[in-house]
C-alpha cells in the first residue's frame, strides 16, 4: 500500500477559493468579431487612401488610418484584462489552524508598514495620524506591528503628529478592541454618527479633539513651540531642526523612535506596535527619487530594526478600513502552495467621498477595480502603489536567485536580535538611510521598488514578474484601504498627466515591455504592461475625432459612410459594441448608467488634456527642453469647492493651459453641431453627414457643463475668462488652418 496514503497527514484548511467569471467564454468570442471588424475597417481606411484624388482627402483618410490604427492597438492590448477574469474569497478564520499544523512556527508573522507622506501643507498630517492609528490598531498580535512613517517633507510638524499619535494610542488601541470597533481610523470614526456610543467614546473623543487642536496649532506655527514639549528626548529631537542648514530639500537623516513593542504599553498593560519615524537624508545634489525612494530607504531601514518577512505599503492619504485586512493578506502569503512563488497581495484602492455620479471618475473603477481581475487569472495584478503586502523576499532576486545586500543584515532571512533603540541598530539605520546607499551598492540599484521618479509603482510589480513572482488580487466585501479621491478638475488631470509621463518613460526604456515583458512573461500579461506603458498615447485619436469631423462638416465635407452604405452598419458595430461592452464591465462591478457617462466623458476629457500635455512634456524632456517632477496631489479641502464638487459641478476655477484643448473641441463641436441644425432646419441634403453630426451632437452633450461654466455661473468653479478668449481664439485658428487643404478637397 502506498506508504504517503495510510500516514495521510491532517488535511490542510482551506484558506481561499477561486472562481472564474462566466463572462469570459462571452468575451472571448466577440473579441474575435470585434477583430474581424477592426481588420474590414483599417482596410477600408486604406483603400480609400489609395484611391484618395486630391490633397486633403489623402491627408483626412491618413489621418483616420492612423488614429484607428491606435485606437486597434489599445483595443488589442485591453483584451487581456478580459479574457480570464477570476474572482477570489478567502477564509480567514482557518489561519490558526493552518499555522499550528506548521511546525516550526506557530504564531503569525511580523508585519513591517511603511507610510508614505512628503508634504505637511498638502498632506494634512492629521490624516497620516488617522491612516497611522488604523493600522496600529488592527486585529493582530500587537507586538509583530511595527509602522515605520517616511516623511520626504523632512518637517517637524509631522514628527510631531507622529509622537502624538504614539501617545493617543495609549488609550485608542484597548478603546477599539474592547467594543470592537470596526473603524480605527479615529477621524472616521468620530465623524459618523453612531446609534449606539460605549460609556467611554465621549472621553476619547475629547482627547481625539485635544489632540486635533495641538496638530493643527503647531501646523499654523509650522514648527513645534516649547509648550508642546513634555520630555527632554522630544526636546533633543526637535532641536535637530534648530540648526539652520535643515531644510526640506537639504538635511541629514532623522530616525526617532517612538514608540518600541517589547517595552511600551498601553493602558491596559497590553505590548503596543512599533512606531517608527523616518525622515531620510536629502541633498540638492543627489536625485532622491521620489516615493519610490523613500520606499527603497524604508525597505532598508525596517531590516535594520525588524526586518519582518511581510511588508505593508500605504500612502498616508489611505487608512485601513477593516481591522482583520491582513489576516485575508495571510491567507494567500502563507499558504504553502503558493506563498514560494508569491510576491504580493494587491488590494483595491477605494475612495470615499466621491460624490454621487463621480464627476471626474477618480474612482478608477477600470484600473484598481475591473482590469486586476482579468490579470489574477493570469500572473496576477499590478501594484498600484498603496495598500499592498509584499513578501519581502521577493526584493532580493527571483523566487530562486537571491540577490544579497552588501551588508548581510539587510538580507531577507537576517535575524534582528538586539533592541530597536540599541546603539549599532540605530547607527546602521542611519547609515542605511543616507543619499548614498542606493547609487553606491549593486544592490541599492539592482533591486527595490523601481522607477520611482513618477508614477512607475505598476513597473516594480512588473519588475517582480518578469523575476518569476506572482500576485494575487485580493477585493474583500468589506473595503480594506479607503482614500480620498482629489475633488478638483486641475488636480485629477496633473494627477492623470504624471501617470502618462511616467508610463511613457517605461515604454521607452531599456526595461520596456515589448522588448523585455512580452518575452519574459507571456502574451497576456506582456499585452497588460504594454496597454499601461502606451495607454497615454489615447490621445492621438481622440484629438482627432473631437475636430477634424467637426471642422469638414462645417466644410459641408462628408468624411464617414453614408446611411446607405454597408460601411455605416460597420462603423455603427464598432461604436455600439465598444461602449456596450464597457458599460456592461462597468455596472457587473457595481457601476450606474450615470457612473459610466461620467467616466466616459472623463476619458475624452484626460485624452485631449493630461495625455497630451504628458506626452509633449515627455518629449520635451527628452529633447533636453524641460524637467518635470513628481506634483503631490493635493489633499487639503476648500469649503465652496467642496460644496459645488457635492453638487456635481465641475471646478475650473485655477485657470491651467489643460482646459485650454477641451473648451476650444467645445467650442468647435456646438459650431459645428449648429451649422449643421441650420442646414437640416433649411432642408439641404444632410445623408453623407449624419454620423459626423452625431458625433458633433455626442461631445456637445458631454460638453454641456463647459458651456454652463463658460456662460452661466458666476462662482468661483466658473473658466476664467481669459481661457475662453484662448480656446476661442485657437478655435478660429483651427478653422483657418484646416479650410486650406479642405477648401482645395470640396
Ligand atoms: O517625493 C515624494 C512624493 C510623494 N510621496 C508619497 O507618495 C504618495 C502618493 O502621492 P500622491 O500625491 O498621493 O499621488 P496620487 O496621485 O494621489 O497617488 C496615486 O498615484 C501614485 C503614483 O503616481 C501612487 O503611488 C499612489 O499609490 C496612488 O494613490 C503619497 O503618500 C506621498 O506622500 C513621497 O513619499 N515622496
Ligand atoms: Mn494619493
Amino acid at each position: 500500500m502506498d506508504e504517503s496514503l495510510s500516514t495521510s497527514p491532517a488535511r490542510a484548511p482551506l484558506l481561499h477559493s477561486l472562481r472564474h467569471a462566466h463572462r469570459t467564454a462571452f468575451n472571448r468570442m466577440f473579441a474575435a468579431v470585434y477583430f474581424c471588424a477592426i481588420l474590414v475597417l483599417l482596410h477600408h481606411h486604406a483603400l480609400k487612401l489609395i484611391h484618395s484624388t486630391t490633397f486633403g482627402s489623402f491627408l483626412i483618410s491618413l489621418s483616420f488610418l492612423v488614429s484607428d490604427t491606435f485606437l486597434a492597438f489599445l483595443w488589442f492590448t485591453r483584451q487581456c484584462f478580459l479574457m480570464t477574469i477570476v474572482y477570489r474569497d478567502e477564509y480567514p478564520e482557518n489561519l490558526q489552524k493552518t499555522l499550528l499544523l506548521k511546525k516550526s512556527s506557530s504564531d503569525f508573522p511580523a508585519l513591517d508598514v511603511f507610510i508614505c507622506t512628503a508634504d505637511p501643507y498638502k498632506e494634512p498630517p492629521l490624516r497620516l495620524v488617522s491612516t497611522t492609528l488604523s493600522v496600529m490598531a488592527y486585529d493582530y498580535p500587537t507586538e509583530k506591528i511595527s509602522v515605520y512613517v517616511s516623511d520626504d517633507g523632512g518637517s517637524q510638524v509631522t514628527l510631531f503628529a507622529c509622537m502624538e499619535a504614539a501617545k493617543f494610542a495609549y488609550h485608542w488601541l484597548p478603546f477599539c478592541k474592547k467594543n470592537n470597533i470596526i473603524e480605527r481610523s479615529p477621524e472616521t470614526y468620530f465623524a459618523a454618527n453612531h446609534s449606539s456610543w460605549f460609556f467611554d467614546t465621549e472621553e476619547i473623543q475629547k482627547m481625539y479633539e485635544c489632540m486635533k487642536q495641538r496638530v493643527e496649532k503647531v501646523l499654523e506655527k509650522g514648527k513645534v513651540g516649547e509648550e508642546y514639549i513634555t520630555e527632554e528626548l522630544e526636546r533633543k529631537a526637535f532641536s535637530k531642526w534648530a540648526d539652520h542648514g535643515f531644510t526640506r530639500q537639504d538635511h541629514p537623516t532623522v530616525i526617532q523612535v517612538l514608540l518600541e513593542s517589547c517595552k511600551n504599553k498601553d493602558a491596559t498593560s497590553h505590548l503596543m506596535p512599533s512606531l517608527i519615524y523616518v525622515s531620510r537624508e536629502k541633498s540638492r545634489t543627489s536625485s532622491h527619487n521620489f516615493k519610490a525612494g523613500a520606499l527603497n530607504v524604508m525597505l532598508r531601514v525596517s531590516a535594520t530594526m525588524t526586518n519582518a518577512p511581510i511588508i505593508l505599503n500605504l500612502d498616508c492619504d489611505m487608512y485601513s478600513n477593516d481591522p482583520r485586512t491582513p489576516l485575508h493578506a495571510l491567507c494567500y502569503l502563507l499558504d504553502p502552495k503558493l506563498m514560494s512563488q508569491l510576491a504580493y497581495v494587491q488590494f483595491p484602492q477605494i475612495f470615499h467621498g466621491i460624490n454621487k455620479n463621480d464627476t471626474y471618475s477618480c474612482e478608477y473603477k477600470r484600473e484598481f477595480r475591473c482590469n486586476p481581475l482579468g490579470l489574477d487569472g493570469v500572473l496576477g495584478p499590478t501594484y498600484v502603489g498603496t495598500g499592498c503586502f509584499f513578501n519581502r523576499r521577493a526584493f532580493f532576486g527571483g523566487p530562486s536567485t537571491i540577490v544579497p545586500p552588501e551588508i548581510p543584515e539587510l538580507g531577507p532571512n537576517s535575524v534582528v536580535n538586539k533592541f530597536i533603540q540599541s546603539q549599532p541598530v540605530l547607527e546602521l539605520a542611519h547609515k542605511v538611510a543616507g543619499c548614498n546607499y542606493e547609487y553606491k551598492t549593486k544592490w541599492g540599484y539592482e533591486v527595490g521598488f523601481r522607477y520611482g521618479s513618477l508614477v512607475e509603482d505598476f513597473f516594480t510589480g512588473l519588475r517582480l514578474q518578469c523575476e518569476g513572482w506572482r500576485s494575487i488580487f485580493c477585493n474583500p466585501k468589506r473595503a480594506a484601504f479607503l482614500g480620498d479621491a482629489p475633488i478638483s478638475l486641475v488636480d485629477v488631470l496633473n494627477q492623470v498627466q504624471r501617470w502618462s509621463i511616467g508610463s511613457l518613460q517605461v515604454a521607452f526604456s531599456s526595461f520596456s515591455p515589448l522588448t523585455f515583458g512580452i518575452r519574459s512573461l507571456g502574451p497576456l500579461m506582456g499585452l497588460a504592461y504594454t496597454h499601461y506603458c502606451f495607454w497615454s498615447t489615447w490621445f492621438i485619436p481622440l484629438t482627432l475625432y473631437a475636430f477634424l469631423p467637426q471642422l469638414c462638416l462645417l466644410h459641408g465635407l462628408s468624411v464617414f459612410p453614408k446611411l446607405s452604405e454597408p460601411s455605416f452598419i460597420l462603423y455603427v458595430f464598432l461604436v455600439l459594441g465598444a461602449y456596450g461592452q464597457d458599460l456592461l464591465e462597468f455596472m457587473i462591478e457595481e457601476g450606474t448608467v450615470q457612473n459610466w457617462w461620467n467616466d466616459q466623458r472623463m476619458w475624452m476629457i484626460r485624452g485631449l488634456s493630461s495625455f497630451g500635455y504628458g506626452c509633449l512634456e515627455f518629449f520635451l524632456k527628452c529633447l533636453g527642453i524641460s524637467t518635470y517632477g513628481f506634483g503631490l496631489t493635493s489633499k487639503v479641502i476648500d469649503n465652496e469647492q467642496s460644496k459645488r464638487y457635492g453638487q456635481g459641478m465641475f471646478e475650473f476655477g485655477a485657470s491651467s493651459n489643460m482646459f485650454v484643448p477641451l473648451i476650444t473641441a467645445a467650442i468647435v463641436n456646438l459650431v459645428s453641431f449648429l451649422t449643421g441644425l441650420v442646414q437640416v432646419l433649411r432642408g439641404s441634403k444632410m445623408e453623407g453627414l449624419f454620423l459626423q453630426m452625431f458625433l458633433a451632437g455626442f461631445v456637445v452633450l458631454n460638453a454641456l457643463p463647459i458651456y454652463e461654466a463658460m456662460v452661466l455661473r458666476n462662482d468661483k468653479g466658473r473658466i476664467p475668462f481669459k481661457t475662453t478668449a484662448t480656446s476661442t481664439c485657437l478655435a478660429l485658428a483651427l478653422y483657418g488652418l484646416v479650410s486650406l487643404p479642405l477648401t482645395d478637397s470640396n
